[in-house]
């Protein structure tokens, strides 16, 4: 018997739900990674599993990869699929110009490649993670682990002329371990609470020996689903600057809320 969501789940599931309708027979897919982008994976499965869609999923990271497996999703590597139609990802944070933070399960460096490689990025998510300025959620930044010390200090240092609110830089913890992404990096966390000026931090910071890539993803989503637990979803799409609001249509043979494992 199919359980009903909590309320925040409910959110996630309809932006993913209709980030789906611009999947078509035949894409080449990033997947995101995250809470939200796992309940696109489940219902593109459930799209492969039931209806035969034909489509290649190229997971953002190890955990996705995993979930997509399961759900029947079939993955290829960004090597084999090169370019993608569409990516569906999840964020932190996104304002009015679909500039978005993101990085907070820590796979922004794959997330940010896929979704370059991409003619489309959707980014599904809920109203929580809309800002009028990015930089209330701490922006990841993945460094090298050799020195990571002294890549912490100049990112200090490079803070002291930017515009933001706070400055502190914090290495970002898995219990009492360092955390590591899939490529082995760390993950700086800066905690800036209001950034000025993105594109200009987005350059600073990426010109900083031992920093690999930020957060910060600028000029590359094209479309957000804000989720409401209601079944409600506004789209916001940057190209056509429309924003529409809709009643997702939830399938009568949905078996997503069985035995969900996040
Ligand atoms: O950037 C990400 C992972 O690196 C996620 O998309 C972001 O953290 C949002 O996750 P969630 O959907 O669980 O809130």
């Amino acid at each position: 018997m199919a359980a009903r969501p909590n309320p925040i789940d409910m959110a996630k599931y309809v932006s993913a739900r209709r980030a789906l309708d611009y999947v078509q027979d035949g894409m080449r897919i990033g997947l995101g990674t995250g809470s939200t982008a796992a309940w696109m994976v489940r219902a593109l499965g459930e799209m492969v599993r039931q209806d035969g869609l034909k489509v290649t999923g190229v997971p953002t990271s190890s955990r996705t990869a995993e979930l997509a497996r399961q759900c029947g999703v079939p993955v290829a590597t960004l090597e084999d699929a090169k370019w993608l139609d569409l990516t569906i990802d999840g964020a932190d944070e996104f304002d009015t110009d679909l500039s978005l933070v993101k990085g907070g399960g820590g796979a922004l460096l794959q997330e940010k490649i896929v979704a370059t490689a991409s003619d489309m990025m959707v980014v599904i998510t809920d109203a929580s993670k809309q800002v009028d300025h990015l930089g209330a959620f701490p922006l990841p930044v993945e460094v090298i682990p050799f020195g990571w010390q002294t890549t912490k200090a100049l990112i200090e240092e490079s803070l002291i002329g930017m515009d933001v609110a706070g400055r502190s830089v914090t290495l970002r913890l898995n219990r009492d371990a360092p955390f590591r992404t899939d490529e082995g990096n760390l993950i700086l966390d800066l905690h800036l609470r209001r950034i000025g000026n993105p594109r200009q931090l987005s350059l600073v910071l990426n010109q900083i020996p031992g920093v690999v890539e930020n957060g910060l993803f600028l000029d590359i989503c094209d479309v957000v689903v804000v989720g409401a637990s209601d079944g409600t979803v506004e789209v916001r799409d940057i190209n056509t600057g429309t924003v529409t609001h809709e009643t997702v249509d939830i399938r009568e043979d949905d078996n997503l809320f069985v035995d969900i494992a996040d």
